[in-house]
């Protein structure tokens, strides 16, 4: 049995690790913990307050991450679910004692220290890892991740944004004198379980936010090597993201052509499920581990549609489905 730690526990994709991991055959769940002064540290994840649909299932103390070395011992790996600073500060810590590290959060997903100050607000100090950390997106990335030591899973709306172009950019079906425009809507649950007026539920009925600006524009464009138009939206629901993707084909693209690349890089890969007709919704994949994608074209104006749960092939199942390739286990172990 491998051990895993969870860094940020009680939060929404730290849980949603807990609950994957505690189903998975070769795993042993070595610690869950939060930050030094957290209200919830000595608490149990399964907590009336905390997660109570984890209760008989991962009943486990949070603990307070004040003694890294003693939270450290014999742990192979490393979750972690924090905001992008925590992550940055501590990754290099677990990754100096040899773990193999899993980052939820976006502090090494792009190797540019530039991009840190100028997206996330802080100077990134750690060139050697954004060096070697290898960008998680399963289905396109899975033999480097297979060597990889610090794995920067994607963020939600990237994820959702890059499953259905990647093919077709492969394929040269896309003309890219014409950027995609990428419209996506995320349940408030992709802004985390802190409360704040700007994601209090009865606060939020539908807007855009981010425009030109959102981080997620430039993860994108660097990951798929083709510069994009990116919206976030917040919708009032709990969970899930519902991207529409517009770009131009290529004259003389048709719709079995797109249909073949889709099926040419997914057809053998269990977690993106293509629609071979007609496009899906979000209620498909809440609760689930997949991105469907489905699409119509129109003369030459394609549009996309992808769905995933933003916690699940957004967050924590992908990242569970790295481990699972980096550790040579079946992809879908204790996701489906
Ligand atoms: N929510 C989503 O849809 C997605 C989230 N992500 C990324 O995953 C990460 C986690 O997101 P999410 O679960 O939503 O966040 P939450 O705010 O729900 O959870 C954050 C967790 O981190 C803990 N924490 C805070 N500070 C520290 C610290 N210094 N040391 C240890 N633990 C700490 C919090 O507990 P406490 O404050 O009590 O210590 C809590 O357990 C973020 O980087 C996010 O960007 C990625 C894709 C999708
Ligand atoms: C609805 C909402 O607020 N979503 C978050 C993105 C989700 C997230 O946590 O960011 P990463 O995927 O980069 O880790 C946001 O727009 O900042």
């Amino acid at each position: 049995m491998l051990k895993a730690l969870i860094v940020g526990a009680s939060g929404y994709a730290g849980a949603q690790l807990a609950f994957y991991l505690s189903k998975h055959p070769h795993i042993e769940i070595a610690g869950l913990t939060v930050s030094e002064k957290s209200a919830d540290a000595g608490k149990l994840l399964s907590d009336f307050e905390l997660h109570p649909q984890l209760k008989g299932l991962v009943d486990l103390p949070l603990l307070p991450m004040a003694d890294y070395t003693a939270i450290i011992q014999d742990i192979d790996i490393v979750f972690l679910a924090t905001e992008h600073s925590v992550s940055h500060d501590i990754a290099p810590y677990f990754l100096e004692q040899g773990c193999i590290v899993f980052d939820l959060s976006g502090a090494f997903r792009v190797n540019s220290l530039g991009f840190y100050t100028e997206f996330y607000g802080f100077n990134h100090q750690h060139q050697t890892w954004l060096d070697k950390a290898v960008y998680g997106l399963a289905e396109w990335n899975d033999k480097l991740i297979k060597h990889a030591q610090l794995i920067a899973v994607p963020g939600c709306y990237p994820t959702a944004a890059q499953l259905p172009l990647k093919p077709l950019i492969a394929e040269g079906l896309l003309d890219d004198t014409q950027w995609p425009v990428i419209n996506a809507v995320s349940g408030v649950s992709g802004a985390g379980r802190k409360a704040s007026l700007k994601n209090h539920f009865c606060e939020v009925s539908l807007h855009a936010y981010g425009l030109f600006s959102h981080r997620h524009q430039p993860e994108i464009a660097t990951h798929l090597g083709q510069e994009v138009i990116f919206t976030p939206h917040l919708g009032s629901f709990k969970q899930g993201i519902h991207a529409t993707i517009t770009c131009r084909v290529k004259d003389g693209v048709t719709t079995d052509d797109i249909l073949a690349a889709l099926n040419k890089y997914y057809a053998h890969k269990p977690l993106v499920r293509v629609y071979q007709q007609g496009w899906p919704a979000l209620k498909s994949v809440v609760g689930l581990p997949y991105c469907d994608i489905g699409f119509a074209l129109k003369d030459r104006h394609l549009i996309l549609i992808s769905v995933e749960d933003n916690l699940l092939k957004g967050a924590a199942a992908q990242a569970v489905q790295c481990m699972n390739i980096r550790f040579g286990f079946d992809e879908t172990t204790s996701l489906i």
